[in-house]
């Protein structure tokens, strides 16, 4: 029984779990702008920029095609799921996250907890261009990388679409303005200031 009415306490959270941690994180496939989008929306909340996959290379000392290599995909998501984990304990963090992100149940489980999830989404054939000149994606050096795209769309897309709470199109956007416009659902996810 309360023997002052008129006093009010602070409720302390019963656990940390209580506590919705302030971070954002990008998902979506591979060459949808991610890594690009994610630290021009960094820079305009004025958060840490994390990108798990640049952070797999930074703890392993190789990089990503090498862990493919050596470790085979399921090495290289074990360490993925483990850079997550610790990349959403933190407040105030933007996360680029890799394309197959979602292909994992654990991973899911985690991005069902997280701060503000936005998915970027572009046309296979923009992700193509985007990509084509570049070797360091291992699961794109098939044949006919285009059909590689298509089929990974077609598995991860409805993941992508249950996990997101603002979902935003880059084809032929440019990639301050889509960052602009994630900084503003982030504040408004948040009910944050634009000085906050
Ligand atoms: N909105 C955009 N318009 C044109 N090119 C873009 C856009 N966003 C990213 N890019 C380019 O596409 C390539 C892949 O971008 P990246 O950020 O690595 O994608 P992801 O991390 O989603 O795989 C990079 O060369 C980047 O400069
Ligand atoms: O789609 C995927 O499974 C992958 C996407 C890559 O990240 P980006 O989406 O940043 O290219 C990287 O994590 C790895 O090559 C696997
Ligand atoms: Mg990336």
């Amino acid at each position: 029984m309360n023997a002052n009415p008129g006093h009010t306490t602070e409720h302390a959270p019963d656990s940390a779990a209580e506590v919705p941690l302030r971070n954002l994180v990008l998902i979506g496939p591979m060459g949808t702008g991610k890594t690009t989008i994610g630290r021009l929306a960094a820079s305009e909340l004025g958060w840490v920029f994390v990108d798990t996959d640049k952070e797999i290379e930074a703890r392993c000392g190789a990089d990503i095609p090498w862990i493919f290599d050596v470790e085979g995909e399921a090495g290289f998501r074990a360490r993925e799921t483990a850079v997550l984990a610790e990349m959403l304990g933190r407040e105030q963090v933007v996360i680029a996250t890799g394309g197959g992100v979602v292909s994992q149940a654990c991973n899911r489980e985690l991005l069902e907890h997280a701060g503000h999830i936005v998915y970027l989404h572009t046309s296979a054939e923009q992700q193509y261009e985007r990509t084509r000149q570049d070797t360091r994606r291992p699961l794109l050096q098939t044949a006919d990388p285009l059909r590689t795209l298509r089929r990974l769309m077609a598995e991860r897309e409805p993941h992508y679409r249950a996990l997101a709470h603002f979902t935003v199109d880059t084809d032929r956007k440019r990639p301050r303005n889509v960052a602009k416009d994630i900084a503003g659902s982030v504040r408004l996810h948040f009910n944050m200031s634009c000085s906050a």
